[in-house]
């Protein structure tokens, strides 16, 4: 493939393609019409693309890139783009989708591999963090780096030399620096000017000019902006000093640690370690054309480090505000464009399609945005999954144990599987992945292959698997202060398959038959397995919407029977796992579904989604249901 093809079909939409070739427009035209348009955006411009998970940002983004290297001829180079994203392995994935539409030679990197290489690793509260990204960080460290030279600049009348004190000519040397400054001299015309005007008519030009050197080094440092802000952090007079009266003490003492700790940094103290070389004049190296994604989640001062490797200000800027989480969880684009000056028109587009995520998956996440994003319309699904997501209630005991069969499971048949575990869970389902020998890794490489990849739920933005695990649901939204839009992030990495375990009243959906204890205390992977096994059988199964699958061994919850961090609302149909029990009796059994004719179906599904496409695009949703009223009116034949 040449660069600037792009991807090919994904297998599925060129089979529901086929199967609606013959009844009329090309659907799949009409639902990638949408991409297509915002690949072709002019590049001198900041597209901005904002949509729910799985509805092709990122390969939008990229298929740009592709199209900007070839056919858009604008005589621009792999090295010239830079793709910046929030982890290496998403960088991974990227290199790896534009290597292979033969776009070699791009740049691709995590935020932090794209800041300058620092030991970090130290703690820091989140106030401090947040405290660190903020943009007034720029002032404090330009007002800082301003003293630190004039200290430098002052020249002292006696400098130590061997123990021997050399007497110096301020206003001789004071010249230097004017004729140094004047001239632009570089480092060693520098020292070169400072040792001819010292050493002349001197007794012991070797001490001299030991001690012009000595005092060059002090004129004229090499900046070096780790040392620079271990000292500026490391006193409280600096600190003081630099505020500006743009900072409070309080904030001052958040800033303030004492110096010679190991690790020396943060996190975030990599953009500020970034904007100190900006300041002092390092500047570093500068794209034609910049991909920023998952962008909604980066601090200003992390902005403001992509924002200074744009040569003229043409981007284009990924994300979705309702999987914007961490210290700068947002809700609106506003406040990370200010943040990427322009001087670009700026194109700002939705996409409303799910790619991803199954129609199955999708329904049951959904029922987290009117918490984690009320404003945001949840994107239109176009696929139907394989399976029904596994709700399996456990123990604290059991959790590891069942997570883990379902991922030994997935991993068996070929799948890729992610099990999305919290932190405080971490080391059992760590230990018990070891003790089971199964082929698994802590940061996904290649996350297309068929290997379990155990992430916490931030580390999964922006991947995607074929089957997830997510582990304790409920702590997921309890850990962080935007916990349900992480849990909603975590819910929509699976392309077909997704496995919620955990606390049974942080599960959806589920309400424990009084005389059944949810998965009791570690059973052996193996039993466990095999209860699981059950339900993956019964993945095979395609559900007809409205349909539930009722494999043996699973039970079909009543909808709003616990109010977990899903809610307790009426949902999609999901597969719960019920150990080592037997069925209760079903209250009422679901009305059986009469499944349509699958080309009838295809039918039916390409002229709905036309229908949304259209009131998508004209109607805000409250009128949606007077239009399609509207519509029957003006179709029944009487
Ligand atoms: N037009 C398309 N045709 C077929 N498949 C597509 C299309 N657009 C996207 N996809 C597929 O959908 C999946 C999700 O796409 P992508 O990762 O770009 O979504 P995203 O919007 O960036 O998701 P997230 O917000 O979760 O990061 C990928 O496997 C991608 O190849």
């Amino acid at each position: 493939m040449t660069a600037g093809e792009g991807p090919p079909d994904d297998p599925l939409l060129v089979e529901m393609a086929g199967a609606v070739a013959e009844a009329g427009p090309d659907f799949v035209a009409t639902i990638r019409a949408d991409q297509d348009e915002l690949v072709r955006t002019a590049p001198e411009s900041v597209l901005i693309i904002q949509g729910g998970p799985g509805t092709g940002k990122t390969d939008t983004a990229l298929r740009r890139v592709a199209w900007l290297l070839g056919p858009a001829d604008l005589g621009l180079t792999a090295p010239e783009v830079l793709v910046v994203g929030p982890s290496p392995a998403f960088a991974q994935r990227t290199r790896g989708l534009l290597d292979g539409w033969g776009c070699a030679g791009v740049a691709h990197c995590s935020i932090d591999a794209l800041l300058p290489k620092a030991s970090t690793g130290r703690p820091e509260a989140p106030h401090v963090t947040r405290l660190k990204g903020e943009a007034r960080m720029a002032g404090l460290l330009g007002r800082a780096l301003e003293k630190h030279r004039e200290q430098r600049a002052k020249v002292p009348a006696l400098i130590a030399v061997r123990g021997k004190v050399v007497t110096l000519d301020p206003a001789a040397i004071q010249r230097v620096i004017v004729m140094a400054k004047a001239s632009e001299a570089t480092a060693g015309d520098r020292r070169r000017l400072l040792r001819a005007a010292l050493v002349s008519g001197t007794q012991d030009p070797k001490l001299i000019l030991e001690a012009a050197d000595m005092l060059a080094d002090r004129l004229w440092p090499e900046f070096d902006a780790a040392t620079f802000l271990a000292e500026l952090f490391g006193s409280r007079a600096l600190l003081t000093a630099a505020a500006g009266g743009e900072f409070t003490d309080r904030e001052i003492n958040a800033l303030y640690r004492v110096d010679g700790e190991e690790p020396p940094f943060s996190e975030a103290d990599l953009p500020l370690l970034d904007e100190a070389e900006h300041l002092s004049g390092q500047e570093p190296p500068a794209y034609a054309h910049v991909v920023v994604d998952e962008a909604q989640d980066l601090s200003p001062m992390q902005l403001r480090a992509v924002s200074r490797r744009s040569a003229n200000g043409s981007l284009t800027v990924v994300g979705d505000m309702a999987q914007s989480t961490g210290p700068w969880a947002r809700d609106d684009w506003h406040d990370v464009l200010a943040h990427l000056p322009s001087a670009m028109p700026h194109v700002h587009r939705e996409l409303r399609f799910g790619y991803r995520v199954p129609r199955q998956i999708f329904e049951l996440a959904a029922e987290l945005l009117p918490t984690a994003a009320p404003s945001v319309q949840p994107p239109t699904t176009v696929r139907e999954g394989p399976a029904d997501p596994v709700i399996a209630p456990v123990d604290p005991e059991g959790r590891a144990t069942v997570a883990v069969a379902a991922a030994a499971d997935h991993a068996a048949d070929g799948r890729s599987v992610a099990i999305i575990c919290p932190a405080r869970c971490r080391d059992e389902v760590e230990t018990l992945l070891r003790a089971e020998e199964l082929p698994w890794r802590a940061a996904p490489g290649d996350e297309r292959g068929p290997a379990i990849t155990l992430l916490g739920p931030h580390e999964a933005k922006g991947l995607e698997f074929d089957a997830a695990i997510v582990v304790e649901p409920g702590f997921i939204v309890d850990d962080d202060p935007r916990g349900h839009r992480l849990l909603y992030t975590a819910l929509t990495r699976a392309t077909g398959h997704l496995h919620l375990v955990g606390a049974p009243e942080d599960l959806p959906f589920f309400e424990p038959p009084a005389a059944a204890p949810p998965v009791a205390v570690a059973a052996p992977v193996a039993v466990v397995a095999a209860q699981v096994a059950v339900v993956a059988a019964q993945d095979a199964v395609v559900t007809q919407p409205g349909a539930v699958a009722r494999p043996p061994g699973t039970v079909v919850a009543q909808p709003g029977a616990v109010a977990g961090p899903l809610g307790a609302v009426a949902g999609p149909p999901v597969a719960v796992v019920a150990p080592a029990v037997e069925e209760p009796p079903s209250p009422e059994p679901p009305a059986p579904v009469v499944p349509l004719d699958p080309a009838v179906q295809a039918q039916v599904d390409m002229v709905a989604h036309a229908l949304a496409e259209t009131l998508l695009a004209n109607l805000t949703p409250e009128l949606w249901p007077v239009a399609l009223d509207r519509l029957i009116d003006m179709i029944s034949p009487d």
